[in-house]
This record gives C-alpha cells, sequence and structure tokens, in this order.
C-alpha cells in the first residue's frame, strides 16, 4: 500500500490532458498524494475545441466507487465536472455516507465546472441537485462566472462577490473559495474564502496569466491533496494558492513546453512551494485590523543571533538567566492583578538595565510601553486589539506567533522584529487548538521567513532542541525547560551547549517532554 495520503479524484476525463482527472493526477502527484481517479464522463477534445462528451452511467460511477471504498479510502475527495442530475445525486448520497461513517474525517472539495476551459458545456444540474451538492461538500470552488451561475446574482465587483458567496452559504454551504483570476475589476488576482465563520483574501500580483488550461482543476486538486497531507483548511488554502503561483510563472517561462501550441499551454510541474515569491499575501476579512494602515516596520533586534529564549512565568528566575548569559527572555505572566504585573514588569525592565539581554513583555503592550521593555510579543488574537500603531511609535520591538502558512503570510504585513513558529513538538503548557508542526514544517516555515529573525517554541526540550537549531530558526523559546528546571541557569546552560552539537537521544514526537528531557540531562551528567 501506498504510504502518501490518498485523496480521490472524481470528474471527467479531457482527452487533451489540459484539465480534468488527468490534470488533477498530475497535480496530486507532484505534492506527493496518490490519486485514485473515478471517471464522471469522457470529454473529447483538444485544447481549442470541445467535439463530444459522452455520461458514464451510473452503474459504472458506482462500481469505480465499490473497488475503492475499502482498499483505498480517501482522506479528500475532489469533485469536478458532473455530467447530469442522477451523478450530482448519486455523488452527494456517498459522499454524505462517506462522511459519515469513516473513523477518519474526509474533506470534500467540488470545482463546479460548468463549461469546459475549451469552450464546451460539461453538464446541465437540476437546481435541486446543485443544492444538496453544495450542502454535502466541504468546499465550492468557483471561479466568478460560476459563482454568478450558482447563486443568481451578478458578480461585478468585490462587494457582489462577497454577496453572492453569502448567498451559497446561505443555502447550506460550509465554505466558498472564489477564483479571481478573470475578475475583470481586480487589478491584483484576490481569490476570497468565505465560511460560516470567517473570511480569508489572499492576493497575488497579477502575472501575465497566459493561457494556461486547467488552472481551476489544479487548484481544487491541490486543496484537495494538501487536506490530505493533514494541513489545516486555511493553511491548505495558502498553499494551493501559492502552488497555482508556482505552475504559472514556470508554465509561463518555459520555452520548451511539449503541450505548447496555438500559445495555449500546459501546466508544469513544480513540486511543493518552498520560496516566498510564490505566497500569496493574506488578509483576514475586509477590514483585517491589521491592515487599518499602511505597512508598518518594528526595530530591528539588537542582537539576532538568540540561542535558547526563557519565556518565564514570572521575575523569580530572570536574574539568574539574566546572569547565565540570555540574549533574549521572555515575560509571560498569566495570572495575578493588572498592579502586579505591572510591579513586576516596572522590575523586570531594571533588572536587564545595563545588560545586552532583550527582554520581550507577552501580551501587556500598554505596560510594556509604560515601563520601556525593549519588546511586546503578541499572539494572532492579541492583534485584533492591541494598538500596533503605539507600540512601533514608542519603539518597541514586536514578536508575533504564527501556526502555519496562513497566519505567517498575515503577519508579514507588520514586518515584526521576530516570527514565532509553533507549536513545534506537543505541549502541556497551553491548550493549542492547532497540530503540531513537526520538524520539516518548521524548516519550510524558516525559509518563507527570509530575513526575519524566526523563534520555534512548544514542547522543546533538550532532547529535541539540536535537531530544532538544524533547521535554522534564530531562536528556540522554552517554558517547561527552564522554568520546572531545580536550576534554571544550569538547564539553559545545558539547552545552550545542546543546541550546538551535543548528543541528540530522540526525535520522537510524544507528549512526555519531561522524561525524554531527564534522561538526556543524567547522561550528560554521567559524560
Ligand atoms: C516566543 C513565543 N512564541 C509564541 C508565544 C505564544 O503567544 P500567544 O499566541 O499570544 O499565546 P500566549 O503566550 O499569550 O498564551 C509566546 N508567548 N512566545
Ligand atoms: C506559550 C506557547 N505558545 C505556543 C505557540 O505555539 O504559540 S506553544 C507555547 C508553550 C510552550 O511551552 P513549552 O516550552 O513548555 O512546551
Ligand atoms: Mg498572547
Amino acid at each position: 500500500m501506498s504510504e502518501e495520503p490518498v485523496a480521490w479524484v472524481i470528474g471527467g476525463i479531457d482527452t487533451s490532458g489540459g484539465a480534468g482527472i488527468t490534470r488533477d493526477a498530475i497535480t496530486l502527484a507532484d505534492i506527493s498524494v496518490h490519486a485514485c481517479v473515478l471517471t464522471t464522463q469522457v470529454a473529447n477534445q483538444s485544447h481549442s475545441t470541445m467535439r463530444s462528451a459522452s455520461a458514464l452511467s451510473i452503474e459504472t460511477l458506482n462500481a469505480q466507487w465499490q473497488a475503492l471504498e475499502i482498499e483505498l479510502p480517501p482522506k479528500a475527495i475532489k469533485i469536478g465536472a458532473i455530467a447530469n442530475t442522477a451523478q450530482a445525486l448519486f455523488l452527494c448520497e456517498h459522499v454524505t455516507k462517506i462522511k459519515q461513517y469513516k473513523s477518519t474525517s474526509c474533506f470534500v472539495v467540488w470545482d463546479p465546472v460548468l463549461v469546459s476551459s475549451s469552450g464546451g458545456v460539461l453538464s446541465e444540474l437540476s437546481q435541486q441537485s446543485v443544492d444538496a451538492l453544495i450542502a454535502a461538500v466541504d468546499i465550492v470552488t468557483p471561479n466568478v462566472k460560476e459563482l454568478s451561475q450558482l447563486s443568481g446574482w451578478p458578480v461585478h465587483c468585490e462587494k457582489s462577490l462577497l454577496a453572492a458567496a453569502k448567498v451559497l452559504i446561505a443555502r447550506g454551504a460550509k465554505a466558498v473559495y472564489v477564483k479571481g483570476g478573470h475578475a475583470h475589476w481586480q487589478s491584483t488576482a484576490i481569490d476570497t474564502f468565505v465560511s460560516t465563520h470567517a473570511v480569508r483574501i489572499f492576493q497575488q500580483p497579477r502575472d501575465n496569466m497566459g493561457n494556461l488550461r486547467g488552472t481551476g482543476c489544479m487548484f481544487a486538486s491541490a486543496l484537495a491533496g494538501f487536506v490530505a497531507s493533514d494541513y489545516d483548511i486555511q493553511d491548505a488554502l495558502t498553499l494551493a494558492n501559492a502552488y497555482l503561483h508556482k505552475v504559472r510563472n514556470a508554465s509561463l517561462l518555459s520555452t520548451n513546453s511539449v503541450c505548447s501550441a496555438d500559445h495555449i499551454h500546459c501546466a508544469e510541474l513544480v513540486g511543493f512551494p518552498l520560496t516566498p515569491v510564490h505566497y500569496p499575501s493574506v488578509r483576514f476579512g475586509e477590514s483585517d485590523p491589521i491592515r487599518r494602515q499602511t505597512p508598518m516596520h518594528f526595530p530591528r533586534l539588537t542582537d539576532t543571533s538568540l540561542g535558547v529564549y526563557p519565556v518565564l512565568n514570572d521575575i523569580s528566575q530572570l536574574e539568574a538567566l539574566v546572569e547565565a548569559g540570555a540574549v533574549i527572555i521572555q515575560l509571560r505572566i498569566k495570572f495575578g492583578t493588572q498592579d502586579d504585573k505591572s510591579l513586576q514588569i516596572a522590575k523586570a525592565v531594571e533588572m536587564v538595565k545595563n545588560t545586552p539581554c532583550q527582554l520581550f513583555i507577552n501580551d501587556d503592550w500598554e505596560l510594556a510601553i509604560k515601563h520601556g521593555a525593549y519588546g511586546v510579543h503578541l499572539g494572532q488574537e492579541d492583534l485584533e486589539t492591541a494598538n500596533l500603531h503605539a507600540i512601533s511609535r514608542a519603539g518597541l520591538r514586536l514578536g508575533i506567533s504564527t501556526h502555519g502558512y496562513c497566519e505567517l503570510q498575515r503577519i508579514k504585513w507588520l514586518n515584526p522584529s521576530y516570527i514565532a513558529l509553533g507549536h513545534i513538538f506537543p505541549t502541556t503548557t497551553k491548550d493549542m487548538p492547532s497540530k503540531p508542526q513537526g520538524l520539516d514544517r518548521l524548516s519550510r516555515y524558516v525559509r518563507l521567513c527570509g530575513d526575519t529573525p524566526t523563534v520555534a517554541i512548544g514542547g522543546i526540550n533538550l532532547a529535541r532542541i539540536n535537531p530544532v537549531a538544524s533547521t535554522g530558526v534564530s531562536g528556540i523559546a522554552v517554558v517547561r525547560a527552564i522554568t520546572q528546571a531545580k536550576d534554571p541557569a544550569a538547564a539553559y546552560h545545558n539547552l545552550r551547549q545542546q543546541m550546538s552539537g551535543g548528543e541528540v537521544i530522540s526525535d520522537v514526537i510524544d507528549d512526555d517532554t519531561d522524561k525524554v528531557s531527564t534522561s538526556v540531562q543524567h547522561g550528560l551528567n554521567h559524560e
């Protein structure tokens, strides 16, 4: 059996290979996802014309479904062209069932291909079957024209686009992602995600779009593939958007594409998007609070070789760690009155005065300004309420938490002093709504941050610190590994030593960080 996650693609065969399930399978292979293909119809077409299309029977569609269901269950399904109402109702019923009885969840994308990119009408579905399908799947990915057809509303500007997407939500859609590639009113390429509780706007420079076929298929199959690879929906959308941008760039640059005929391009294989240039900038809704004003810049860090970054619950361990040589320390006081916090922050600022230690205050940005701290650390939720201009005007540095591609691409707008990347391993210090990222993702995030210093956080201890350091992060933040140590300064010293090449016992992701840490500590003591 394949080690790769499995995604099913259900749709038409485009005989030219430019779009349809052939293109879906190529896209999934390009991002290391195993594709199972179920055919709804055969569309006899070249890149420029469609001659005819013949639908497969429900029996044949069902036979394909049954052949796969037990042995190759999908983590995600991408549905493309559906030939007729009977097929739409079949898919509705089976998607609903597979989502109900599967122990692992199955994410379903419907790319509502109503007209082929070579100009042919691919399907006419009854309103009832369209509505049922919209409500059965997890996300619908129309372009502007398809959104207008599905919603029955004219779409001619951002406002009407949002209104039409909300019409689909009101009809039972869980989420809609509108591809703005051909939206004539946009000067940049803007894709809009609308769900029952969130709006995300993805923006790319408008490249010369060329005549690349199958981009809708590629986006939706890449989205299914990234969800099958365990990315959450907003990260999968960010990655699929970046993947498409990379495909477009590569395909238009290519001069020897064998598919290039009459200026119609076939997509190049490009693999996982790794470089910042392919990634969209992201806004959390039309009125994202961090976009209230022009792009901001926070002061650079004085020393960017951060090393071990102790995150302390109060000031009791601060002096010892400053003396141990910590280049950066965070005061993260979660309990107590404002008066008590104010007192501790004032004392902390005094304690690091005339030392090289860069002191960050977590959350309490007003107290940090009041007492003249070096910097402030804020999470995504804190950004909704903090006065970023006040922090910037006061000359404080800003560190920001992120937990994946989407948040990372959102906060780049602020040009923070450092970007925190978490949580890398399981942690018991706080409840995390997201999954642990692991080392491979961490390496990729570090690359995406470019010149901005990075900090890894979450479940890092003596056993794990060396592989974390190998990813190239500028700093490694720890809470328990220092605050729960008998001798915090010695723990800091050991972590720093291990970071630069000591023995590594294990790189397992488990929830037993303290045990691993203790066993390595003993190992070092015996040396
Ligand atoms: C270095 C570093 N990274 C992440 C965090 C977490 O910040 P936030 O998401 O605001 O959560 P709280 O710390 O406030 O619980 C951090 N504090 N430091
Ligand atoms: C405070 C915090 N923020 C995280 C994030 O991912 O944003 S993880 C985390 C807890 C880190 O604690 P420990 O080193 O004890 O695992
Ligand atoms: Mg916070």
